[in-house]
């Protein structure tokens, strides 16, 4: 198969998914009783450049496939396969901002997002100068020299995401990178997020509670039931791109966002009323 360069610059083989679970199971053992089943036979195909959504209940297991996902676990059953093939371990073709992706308050940001690569055995140096070209675009110009206590929430979660994509893996799984934004601040990030995937063509899986968040910046949501997470529905979301703050208002995004809440067994909402969380 021909060999392509994503928008990151990794070679991936081109082949119709980057990212395909199939029949993933996941269970942890507790002492005197049945395992805890979490993951209970999940599918999911995401093809180069999808933004794909995960939405689904508290405590579903949707970190927990993140975990298996980036390499930092195994499944009890099924398979991942990146790029086509199986994969055991960590993967160079994954980055992984898990939930409580922490800056370190005593590192400036440019080395702050510069610590992913020197991870990797690159230099401090090398890797400052790997990150800087990304600062305007992250919005943060300027702020290279600041601490992350010198920083406003929005500006520390674009930060953290810019360490993750500094890193230069075409797949991105980001885990409610917005969650704990106030929720002005956390639309002008999905309207950012939004114009980066537009033109960097990242192929991102995003967890996140908001099903109003799923929707705007998806191409497919997956929708988990409760523990064990089976798959209630996958929802494609055909909106125009590109997506900007008119989407909010077509008559589609309220019809997805329906159908989002009725797959997470949720009373539909007046038309009008903004969404929600799942619960
Ligand atoms: N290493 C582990 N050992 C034992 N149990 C675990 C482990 N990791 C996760 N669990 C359990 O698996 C379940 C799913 O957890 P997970 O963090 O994946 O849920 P989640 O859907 O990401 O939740 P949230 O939306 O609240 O972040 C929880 O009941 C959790 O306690």
């Amino acid at each position: 198969m021909a060999q392509i360069r994503t928008a990151a610059g990794r070679r991936v083989t081109g082949g119709a998914f980057l990212l395909e679970a199939r029949a993933l199971v996941q269970q942890f053992p507790r002492t005197g009783q049945q395992p805890l089943r979490v993951l209970d036979g999940i599918d999911l195909a995401v093809r180069p450049g999808e933004f794909a959504a995960i939405i689904g209940p508290s405590g579903s297991g949707k970190s927990t496939l993140f975990n298996i996902i980036a390499g930092l676990d195994r499944p009890a059953g099924g398979e991942v396969r990146i790029d086509g093939r199986v994969a055991t371990g960590h993967n160079e073709l994954v980055s992984y901002m898990p939930q409580k992706d922490l800056l370190f308050p005593w590192r400036t940001i440019q080395d702050n997002a510069a610590l992913g690569l020197e991870v990797q055995g690159v230099s401090r140096r090398a890797a400052r100068e790997r990150v800087r070209p990304l600062f305007a675009d992250f919005g943060l110009d300027g702020f290279e020299r600041s601490y992350p206590g010198q920083l406003s929430g929005g500006m520390r979660q674009r930060a953290a995401l810019l360490r993750t994509v500094a890193m230069g893996r075409p797949l991105l799984l980001l885990d409610e990178p917005f969650g704990a934004l106030d929720s002005l601040t956390r639309t002008q990030m999905q309207l950012w997020l939004a114009g980066m995937w537009q033109r960097h063509g990242w192929t991102v899986l995003l967890v996140t509670h908001d099903i109003r968040e799923a929707v705007f910046l998806a191409d497919s949501v997956y929708v988990f039931t409760p523990r064990p997470a089976r798959l209630a529905a996958r929802i494609v979301v055909s909106l125009p791109r590109p997506r900007t703050a008119q989407t909010f208002l077509l008559p589609e995004f309220a019809a997805r966002e329906q159908e989002v809440l009725g797959a997470l067994g949720l009373p539909a909402q007046e038309p009008g009323r903004s969404s929600t969380e799942a619960p």
